[in-house]
Formats: structure tokens, C-alpha cells, sequence
């Protein structure tokens, strides 16, 4: 078995008020320098195994290995290796980009040059070095999504944890998130994306989870997942064939 960034074991969350578990007994390995799209309806259980996974939730059961890290008891270095952007922007509208930057900068504990430099690298990339200077309240859907993943990467994590990261943007923004990702993959970072955009995960995914119900329904690789079901034609076919076509609320 290849090096794992994480290991899920045995995983089980119920919410207070829930009749039952949000996630049960999951067991994931994402393997190091994999692009890992974790796949799922709604409600399937996907956004509170990424906060556990990301030490913003505790498990009823089961261990969270991240990094070759123990959650229990390593969150803190776990958390300084990490770089997550969630699918609500997490950015102040009224300081500008180079301003929110900044404070994320300060925040992962990195030094002022250091963060100028990974500033100015990351504007230059994402095609926002003319607008640093701009309050971001005035930036477009394209653009705060953009310094958002900034924001999650200006610290250089070893595991990149990316909850729709294409969430409203347009067809030109898009494509400058996906390629970014390629790069970061090529440069050795494992990627966990979750999305419901299947043709996303099938142009940029080397591995899927497809969780439902709060459980695993199948794990691998792309191409072994559908070598396997090759009676599908797309990532799509296959996600209704998994998880079956009744509509979830
Ligand atoms: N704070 C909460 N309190 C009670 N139940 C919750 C809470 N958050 C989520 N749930 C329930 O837990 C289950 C899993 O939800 P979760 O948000 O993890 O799924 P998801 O796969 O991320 O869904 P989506 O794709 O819609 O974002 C759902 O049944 C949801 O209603």
C-alpha cells in the first residue's frame, strides 16, 4: 500500500439532534501526492469528514492520521501542514487582498518576507497583482474564490483541503483553478477536493472516495474505478449507478 497523507479509520460523527450517524464507520486512505475527490450527494457526509479531518471536529469514534500525525494528540503541527479553503469565502470584505493576505500570512506564524514573497508569487499566478490594493468587497465571485485558495496555500501546505473551490466562478477562472492544481499536484501536494462538479473531478482526480450515507461506497484509483464499471461512460453514469438517482435533501 502506498504512503498515506490520511488515514481515516473507522469514523463515526452523529450530530445532538440527528436519529443517526452523519458519518459511520469510514475508512479512507488518501494516498501522499493524490488528487483525492471525495464524492457524494448531499447530505452524504462529505463536509463533516473534511472537519474532522481537519481537527475542527471530533469524532464520536474511529482515528484521524493525517500527515503520519495522530489528531488526537498532534493537532497543532497537523494544522500548521495544512492549508483548507472552505466553500464560504473566508475573507474580510473591507481590508484589501494584499491586507487579507497578510493577516493569513501572520496567522500560519510566517515571517514578513516570507509572506511578501509568497504575496507577491500567488498575485502574480491567479492574475491579481494589479488588484492587491483593492478592497475585496468590490472583487468579482471569480476573484474572492481565487484569494481564497490563496489565502489556504500562502504557507506552502503539504495537504491541501479544497471544498468547492470553483463554486461560482466563471469558465476563464475555473480553468486557472484547475491548472493551478495541476502544478501543485506535479510539485508533490496531496489534494482533497470535494465537489459536485464530476466533470472537474474527472479532469483533475488520479484517486475518488464516493461516500453515501455517511459511508464508503468505493475507493481507488480513477481508473481502476472505472475499469471496473465499464459499462460507464463518464464519472457521471457512474456516480448515479453508485448512488442511484433518488434526489437527496
Ligand atoms: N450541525 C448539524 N446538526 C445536525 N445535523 C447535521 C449538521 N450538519 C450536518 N448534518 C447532517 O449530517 C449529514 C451529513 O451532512 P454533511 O454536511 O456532512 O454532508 P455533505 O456531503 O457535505 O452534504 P452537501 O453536499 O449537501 O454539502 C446530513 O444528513 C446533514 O443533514
Amino acid at each position: 500500500m502506498s504512503t498515506s497523507a490520511v488515514h481515516l479509520i473507522d469514523l463515526t460523527k452523529q450530530y445532538p439532534q440527528s436519529t443517526k450517524p452523519a458519518v459511520s464507520n469510514l475508512t479512507l486512505h488518501i494516498p501522499e501526492g493524490a488528487v483525492y475527490g471525495l464524492l457524494g450527494p448531499n447530505g452524504a457526509g462529505k463536509s463533516t469528514t473534511v472537519m474532522m479531518l481537519c481537527g475542527l471536529m471530533r469524532p464520536d469514534a474511529g482515528t484521524v492520521n493525517v500527515l503520519g500525525m495522530d489528531m488526537e494528540t498532534q493537532s497543532v503541527e497537523i494544522r500548521k501542514k495544512i492549508g483548507v479553503a472552505s466553500q464560504d469565502i473566508a475573507l474580510f470584505p473591507t481590508l484589501t487582498a494584499y491586507e487579507n493576505l497578510f493577516y493569513f500570512g501572520r496567522m500560519y506564524g510566517m515571517s514578513g518576507s516570507m509572506i511578501r514573497q509568497q504575496i507577491d508569487k500567488y498575485l502574480h499566478v491567479f492574475g491579481l497583482t494589479e488588484k492587491s490594493k483593492k478592497i475585496v468587497h468590490t472583487f468579482s465571485g471569480g476573484m474572492k474564490r481565487r484569494l481564497n485558495l490563496m489565502a489556504a496555500l500562502l504557507h506552502q501546505p503539504k495537504l491541501v483541503i479544497l471544498d468547492e473551490p470553483t463554486a461560482g466562478v466563471d469558465v476563464q477562472s475555473r480553468n486557472m483553478i484547475l491548472d493551478f492544481l495541476m502544478l501543485l499536484k506535479s510539485e508533490g501536494t496531496t489534494i482533497i477536493y470535494s465537489s459536485h462538479v464530476l466533470e472537474e473531478a474527472e479532469r483533475i482526480c488520479s484517486h475518488l472516495g464516493v461516500i453515501d450515507e455517511g459511508k464508503l461506497i468505493t475507493e481507488g484509483t480513477l481508473v481502476d474505478i472505472m475499469n471496473t464499471h465499464s459499462d460507464c461512460q463518464s464519472l457521471e453514469q457512474l456516480f448515479l449507478k453508485l448512488t442511484g438517482k433518488n434526489i437527496r435533501d
